[in-house]
């Protein structure tokens, strides 16, 4: 039943993700509050707002670790993702990243991404069973793409923190989800690492769906094409980077807030 439904087929331009009406509750404390946000196939959208916004707790209920209290939560059309678990929800197809990178430190990069493939053995037969040529195929071509194919063969423990996060990045694709989450991807990065991970997010989303929750206001003008910005539990405002930099009620609430990289 899982499986059938996340093996639906996207259709361009429609809805991949539907919230209506979230409410998120926290001993009587609303951390979400009517909060409606939807998301069509391919996007690449970024989530932002002033400190206890709601950012969190909203991917939190997407992906399951946070059940609401009121609304709904649709993934593909029919699938209420409030009915499910955390595991099941990464099996329809949603994938989590956290803010600190969590990779097998002692493991090669190779062996983290094979690790990751979507397949029914267990962690240990996994890492000593033979890839087959697709996979392999697959694996190099993941390499690529988070630009770590120099580092195959290199313990992950050696990597820059930059290179953790494209590896963890890249682990996550190996799952094959069709909606990332993904917190504060360029936290702690060098200019280049951070220009690089702009573009590593752009390639994703040639064929997947993205949400990003980020504080660095220049990481976001330089990458974003649509924002939702979030305050007290629900969506303040939404439109391209330029429409949410004039917006005086943007302003308002950002205002002594926080000091912005590059503002
Ligand atoms: N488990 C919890 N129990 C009680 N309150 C919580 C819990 N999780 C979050 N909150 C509260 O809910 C509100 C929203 O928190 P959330 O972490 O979602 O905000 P955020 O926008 O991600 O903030 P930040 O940018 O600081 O990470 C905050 O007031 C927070 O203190």
């Amino acid at each position: 039943m899982l499986g059938q439904l996340a093996e639906q087929q996207p259709v361009p331009g429609a809805t991949i993700l539907s919230v209506k009406g979230l409410e998120v509750s926290f001993d009587g404390f609303k951390a979400l509050r009517n909060l409606d946000f939807s998301l069509a196939y391919g996007e690449l959208r970024f989530l932002i707002g002033p400190n206890g916004a709601g950012k969190t707790t909203l991917l939190d209920v997407i992906c399951g670790k946070v059940k609401p209290s009121l609304g709904h939560v649709y993934f593909k059309d029919s699938i209420d993702l409030a009915k499910h678990q955390e595991h099941q929800i990464a099996q329809l197809g949603i994938g989590r990243k956290f803010q600190a990178p969590s990779v097998f430190s002692t493991l090669t990069v190779f062996e983290n991404l094979a690790l990751s493939m979507k397949q029914k053995r267990g962690l240990l037969s996994a890492l000593w069973a033979k890839t087959t040529s697709e996979q392999r195929d697959r694996l190099h071509q993941r390499l690529a793409m988070i630009g770590l194919q120099h580092k195959a063969k290199e313990r992950a423990g050696s990597l820059s923190h930059g290179e953790k996060q494209w590896l963890e990045i890249g682990m996550l694709l190996m799952q094959e989800p069709d909606l990332l989450l993904l917190d504060e991807p360029a936290a702690g990065m060098t200019d280049s690492e951070t220009e690089k991970t702009g573009e590593l997010l752009h390639q994703i989303a040639a064929n997947q769906t993205i949400i990003v929750v980020e504080h660095d206001m220049a990481f976001v003008r330089q990458f974003a094409k649509t924002v939702t910005v979030l305050h007290e539990g629900t969506v303040l405002r939404e439109g391209t980077m330029q429409d949410i930099q004039n917006d005086e009620k943007v302003a308002e609430v950002y205002l002594g807030r926080r000091v912005e990289r590059g503002a």
